[in-house]
């Protein structure tokens, strides 16, 4: 029987011959991500005591994203603690304020295909988008790995996740996890592993690809992987990426579970308070009325390149709703860089978008952009659970950027193509979101 993508990369990591779904085994990690919240603050003092040093410094990547800049003195200490053990340990992939844990180390090109990744968040997952078993771990795992290298999994199974045909204009990887998830629930694929395929994933851009396997923890997944094709070759040799062991599913690979989606038939989607999983028509809830005061564009799952370039497609000569604001948090500098050099940062501000820095923000409630006691934001964020965007009386809806910036300008949530139409936002929507010209 042949083996699928995890568990081949899960045999290399750990040496041991024919690896099965369920088997225990020790793996040696080739990336440690920490950031400011999961990372030093809680390991740093226990290292310290045990008198040990990071097993190998040029293996750990150290971002600071959810603190910074500190809102606090408490934050600040905790940004001082974060950089002080980079200095301590000879952590040189350290990255201050330079963008969020889930992007930089693919943009950065660190993470390549083959590799045994390990990351303390939950989003971990994203890097499997460049072909890599990434998983997630929690503070008292990363500290064993951060002493050893090393970190046991229980092997997953696999679902494989077919999707045939070709998104439609103004459609975005968001639709087809949102439908995904809506499909499949909140704990459809817990400790599983999602394998994603078809003609419209092998069409995906690399910053498209990050959205399919973020939210795979919205599906309860162990990892979620794309096998790399030439998309990916090419954007890791833009960053002069060439040496990588690239790992692919055997023809006969025994899946747990085949899921077959259609992204022709998608449409907008968004999912309502207060779950990933409570997805709905953009078109049906704009014929709802749901009125909003936020719309928020951010996190690692929806402020990169791409996705502020759907959004200035929908923005371009349109303006913000009276009464709602708009904040945009570009997903790293990089992006940030990229959107002004493209003159996207110009086209949002023009429409009445806020900037703030790079970083986590809002996403989960702890930097600017927190909503009061009643209040209702559509984000392009990942999850919508009670309370995440800082206050338990406020209500979350997620969609796609396209989605976001529509219903910033119409006040309501509303579908991209009755604010923009479908042709003015369809064909350059959907050829950024297919990742190919057409
Ligand atoms: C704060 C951090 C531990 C958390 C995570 O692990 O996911 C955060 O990034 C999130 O998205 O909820
Ligand atoms: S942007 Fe949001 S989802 Fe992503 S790592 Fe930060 S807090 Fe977590």
């Amino acid at each position: 029987m042949g083996k699928t993508l995890v568990q081949k990369i899960a045999e290399r990591a750990s040496g041991v011959k024919d690896v099965q779904p369920g088997m225990i085994v020790t793996v040696n990690v080739d990336i440690a991500m920490m950031h400011d919240s999961t990372g030093p603050r809680r390991i740093g003092k226990t290292m310290e005591k045990l008198g040990r040093k990071v097993w190998n410094p040029d293996k750990v990547v150290l971002i600071t994203d959810h603190f910074t800049p500190a809102n606090d003195s408490v934050e600040a200490e905790i940004l001082r603690i974060t950089r002080e053990f980079a200095k301590a340990q000879g952590i040189k992939r350290f990255h201050e304020a330079e963008g969020i844990c889930h992007i930089v180390p693919v943009e950065m090109g660190y993470v390549r295909p083959g590799m045994m990744y390990v990351g303390a968040d939950s989003h971990s997952t994203t890097a499997g988008a460049v072909g890599a078993f990434a998983i997630a771990v929690g503070s008292t795992d990363m500290l064993g790995i951060m002493v050893t290298g090393q970190t046991w999994i229980k092997v997953p199974e696999t679902i494989r996740v077919t999707w045939k045909g070709n998104l439609p204009k103004g459609a975005m990887a968001k639709d087809m996890m949102l439908a995904l998830i809506s499909k499949m629930g909140g704990d459809g694929a817990t400790y599983q592993a999602v394998e994603y395929t078809g003609t419209a994933v092998e069409r995906l851009s690399m910053d498209e690809r990050l959205v399919l396997s973020n939210m795979s923890i919205e599906l309860g997944a162990k990892a979620g992987v794309i096998a790399p094709n030439q998309i990916v070759f090419d954007y890791l040799a833009e960053r002069g990426v060439t040496e990588f062991d690239a790992v692919y599913a055997d023809g006969d690979a025994n899946y747990i579970r085949e899921v077959v989606m259609d992204a022709s038939a998608l449409r907008p989607l968004v999912a309502k308070p207060h779950a990933p999983e409570n997805v709905d028509t953009a078109k049906n809830l704009e014929d709802e009325g749901v009125r909003i005061h936020q719309a928020y564009i951010g996190a690692c799952t929806g402020a990169k390149f791409t996705d502020l370039e759907a959004a200035a497609q929908v923005l371009r000569g349109r303006h913000v709703a009276p009464g709602v604001r708009l904040l945009v948090a570009p997903a790293s500098v990089r992006v940030f860089r990229q959107a002004v050099e493209a003159g996207i940062v110009t086209t949002l501000l023009e429409a009445g978008a806020q900037f703030l820095p790079t970083g986590c923000g809002a996403c989960a409630g702890l930097g600017h952009g927190i909503l009061a006691a009643g209040e209702v934001c559509i984000s392009s964020t990942n999850r919508n659970f009670p309370g995440r965007m800082g206050n338990r009386q406020s209500s979350v809806y997620l969609g796609s950027p396209a989605t976001v910036a529509a219903s910033a300008v119409a006040g309501y949530v509303a579908d991209p193509a009755t604010v923009a139409g479908t042709d003015a936002i369809g064909t350059e929507v959907a050829a950024v979101a297919r990742g190919v010209a057409e």
